[in-house]
């Protein structure tokens, strides 16, 4: 792929330019490491190191263009120097530019919240799958080019990223793409450069905090992709939320509001639940769906009311929402022969984890155990552990603290910061098991036919991360082995 630098500076805001424009770039990159030969260099400042500091390593490898908040003293001849004034939102519109703004040639849809992302751009991808639409998806758990996997690294990856999936996506003749916009994305400025046709709001409550520093700048990070979206998209807001509203207050797009319990443009009642499923009242008609919990009814509402501004034809989609199946690792279910229930689910927030106690605990029938299993992960929000802990402890029988993903912090300091959770009265329901496997077999031998075993926290994860090494961890398969089940 080749691109005249000329053609490229027409959709970039610039305040300097060194060198000659009329020149071929074969490729934008913001990591000094990839510049080959003929390459552009976005220098932008980051956490840990300012890509600044990466110019000359750039210049090493061939790059032929800088783009730079600031400009090096010496300017070697041959090379051309831009100098921008936010290097973040420049590589946006540079890749979508690079690319051929595959954005604005597919209805490209992004869901926002603190949870349920995941699971409603998954939903959403195989619903207009089923109604046969070739569509991509940029999720958590995987990226898809119609029918083609790749590897997801981010919930969101970086602008590069994001433009290369969408250009494949419009070659493999994608109409939509729903994409997960975290909020680390929409402050790192990973989305510059997206046309969206609407965005969705889900729910906002503790996590991230290691990062954002206060809950206000979390709501901000969020709040900023609806403000930027254009008067053609339209805006999806949850207002079972308390900030459902804030969110939107400021948007340009079409507001539609989609409720649990108030009156909404688009609302939704439990009728019945059980283990394998609950009935809803979905806009005033009767449908059966394969999921469980309220938190899910709202994720199914959501996934309506996007499929009909997107044009589908509602009966149709009712009929396909019945046929949907859980995303991998939320609230995936495996029974023992002797009558013991395992539930795997990513809950990795208090406010998830509280959710998924409710669920069960609106399925239970009788006087069954819940035993939950949960860990917090490493080098994430700290503040989000006591939380956590007093959630499990609210709505289970027994709580075994354990590992996540410890990453580069000491496991039992984790756990320590757990236990901080556990109230004087709450001492004896609770036990710490460091090691995750020893810990969900301890569940599983506890645990009395009939009886729940909740396993939180890694869902769909496959890995356990300690020190930057992933080793393969499965809550589903750990289940199944103590349950003596095979595949
Ligand atoms: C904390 C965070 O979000 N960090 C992201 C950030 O990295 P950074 O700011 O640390 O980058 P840096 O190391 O300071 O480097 C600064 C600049 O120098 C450049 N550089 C660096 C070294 C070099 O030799 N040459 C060079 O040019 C880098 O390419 C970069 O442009 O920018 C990188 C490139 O886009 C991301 O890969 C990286 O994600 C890290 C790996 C990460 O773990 N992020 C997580 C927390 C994350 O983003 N999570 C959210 C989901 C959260 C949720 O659940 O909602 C996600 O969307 O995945
Ligand atoms: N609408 C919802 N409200 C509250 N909790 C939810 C909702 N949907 C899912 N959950 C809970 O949150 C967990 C994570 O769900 P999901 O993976 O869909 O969220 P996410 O927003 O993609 O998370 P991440 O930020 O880690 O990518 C689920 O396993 C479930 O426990
Ligand atoms: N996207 C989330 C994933 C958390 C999953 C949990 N298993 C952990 O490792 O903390 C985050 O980065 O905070
Ligand atoms: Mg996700």
């Amino acid at each position: 792929m080749k691109m005249n630098l000329r053609k490229l500076l027409e959709h970039i805001d610039f305040l300097e330019v060194h060198g000659k424009t009329d020149r071929e770039i074969d490729s934008v990159e913001f990591d000094s490491r990839k510049i080959k030969k003929d390459s552009a260099f976005v220098a932008q400042r980051g956490l840990h190191a300012d890509g600044h500091r990466f110019i000359p390593a750039a210049l090493e490898n061939g790059a032929a263009v800088i783009f730079c908040e600031e400009l090096p003293k010496e300017l070697p001849a041959g090379v051309t120097f831009v100098s921008v004034k936010n290097s973040g939102l420049v590589l946006g519109k540079l890749a979508a530019a690079f690319y051929g703004f595959p954005s604005k040639k597919m209805k490209v849809v992004g869901v926002t919240g603190t949870n349920g992302k995941t699971s409603i751009v998954t939903l959403l991808y195989r619903l207009f799958k089923q109604l046969g639409h070739n569509s991509g998806l940029i999720s958590t758990i995987s990226y898809m080019i119609d029918d083609k996997e790749d590897t997801a690294t981010h919930t969101t990856p970086d602008a590069l990223r994001i433009q290369q999936l969408m250009a494949q996506m419009v070659e493999a003749g994608c109409e939509y793409c729903f994409m997960e916009v975290s909020s680390h994305a929409v402050q790192q400025q990973r989305i510059e450069g997206i046309e969206f046709a609407g965005g969705v709001f889900t729910n906002i409550t503790h996590d991230h905090l290691d990062y954002h520093k206060t809950f206000a700048a979390y709501i901000k990070a969020k709040k900023q992709f609806f403000d930027n979206l254009t008067e053609s998209a339209f805006a999806l807001t949850n207002i079972d939320d308390k900030n459902g509203r804030v969110m939107v207050q400021n948007t340009k797009a079409k507001v539609i509001t989609y409720s649990n319990r108030a009156l909404a443009d688009y609302h939704c009642k439990v009728i019945e639940t059980h283990f394998n499923g609950m009935m809803l009242n979905l806009t005033g008609r009767e449908v059966w769906t394969r999921f469980v919990g309220k938190f899910n009814a709202s994720n199914l509402l959501a996934v309506f009311a996007v499929a009909v501004n997107l044009n589908q034809d509602e009966d149709e989609v009712l009929t396909h929402l019945s046929n949907l199946e859980p995303v991998k690792g939320r609230f995936e279910t495996v029974r023992s022969n002797d009558g013991k229930m395992g539930i795997v689910d990513y809950a990795h927030t208090p406010d998830a984890l509280k959710n998924v106690l409710t669920a069960i605990s609106g399925i239970r029938s009788g006087n069954e155990q819940v035993i939950t299993v949960i860990g917090a992960g490493g080098d994430r929000d700290k503040t989000k552990r006591p939380e956590m802990t007093q959630e499990a402890i609210a709505g289970s029988d027994k709580v075994i603290l354990t590992s996540d993903n410890p990453r580069t912090e000491n496991p039992a300091q984790i756990i320590r910061d757990m236990e901080t959770g556990i109230g004087a009265a709450d001492n004896n329901k609770v036990i710490s098991i460091e090691n995750r496997r020893e810990a969900i077999k301890t569940a599983t031998l506890i645990a009395q036919p009939g009886d729940i075993i909740l396993v939180a926290g890694k869902g769909h994860e496959s890995y356990q991360e300690v020190n930057g090494v992933r080793h393969h961890f499965d809550d589903v398969e750990e289940l199944k082995n103590c349950f003596g089940i095979s595949e």
